[in-house]
């Protein structure tokens, strides 16, 4: 028995557009552990988006094989793929993927919508999320009225109230100022630290050098993969730690 929460075999997915095909991940191999904060990097079109959309099950593979906490993810009907998203992934966008004309707390309410929760107890659910957040007197306020790093607060704690194992991170501070993309890294250190594996994509090496392990993606393969030793998530509000 391992603990992998993520693990990926000799991956292969290809693009077809007409009598093209664009091979983009060719043979990848990836072991993640639950309760690792891992950082993806690789230029532009080496295939981070591509990787993280089949690790969430938003794409499928064409070869290879990947699972998820142990069960193998295949071609499978879209009901399906949502539970399982339901279950154990939460996501984090650079653009945020707020819903414009719901307030913070409906956004962050929406997954458990999809599980048929009540509004009210969605609602009292959501409020506790934001209040861990920071945000409890923000919950009315709609997402343009709430700045970058509120926004993405908001983000962090929709993607939180599924209880996940893993969020997947694509590029969570590419929208954001060095001071909110050092606070928006804290919020996710911290959630790390409660033992939710966190998978971040980025092109910034200040971001990769906080997270645990720094993997990077060339030309559709995995060029290197090194542990950072001079990784802590330890930090100082621990404000969610106190709630688990
Ligand atoms: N749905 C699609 N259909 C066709 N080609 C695609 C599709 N999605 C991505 N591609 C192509 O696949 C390649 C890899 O894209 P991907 O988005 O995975 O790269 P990336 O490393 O995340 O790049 P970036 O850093 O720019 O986001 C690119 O050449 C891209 O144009």
């Amino acid at each position: 028995m391992d603990n992998s929460i993520i693990r990926v075999e000799t991956l292969h997915k290809s693009y077809v557009n007409g009598s093209n095909a664009l091979h983009v991940l060719k043979g990848v191999d990836l072991d993640i552990r639950q309760g690792e904060m891992v950082s993806i990097m690789g230029s532009s079109g080496s295939g981070k988006s591509t990787l993280l959309n089949i690790i969430g099950i938003l794409d499928n593979y064409d070869a290879g094989a990947y699972y998820l906490d142990g069960i193998k993810i295949e071609k499978m009907s879209e009901t399906r793929a949502a539970r399982f998203r339901n279950k154990y992934i939460g996501f984090v966008f650079q653009s945020f993927n707020l819903i414009s004309f719901k307030n913070a707390m409906e956004n962050v309410a929406l997954p458990l919508y999809y599980q048929k929760v009540s509004r009210k107890k969605r609602n009292m659910i959501a409020l506790e999320y934001l209040e861990k957040l920071g945000l409890r007197e923000w919950a009315h306020h709609l997402p343009s009225e709430l700045s970058g790093g509120q926004k993405q607060r908001v983000a962090i704690a929709r993607s939180l109230i599924s209880k996940p194992k893993v969020i997947l991170a694509d590029e969570p501070t590419g929208a954001l100022d060095s001071v909110t993309s050092t606070e928006v890294m804290e919020i996710l250190k911290e959630v790390n630290a409660t033992g939710i594996s966190i998978i971040i994509v980025t092109h910034e090496n200040e971001i990769a050098a906080q997270t645990q392990r720094i993997i990077r993606l060339r030309d559709g393969i995995i060029e290197s993969n090194e542990v950072n030793h001079n990784f802590s998530n330890e930090v100082s509000a621990g404000v969610l730690l106190e709630q688990r």
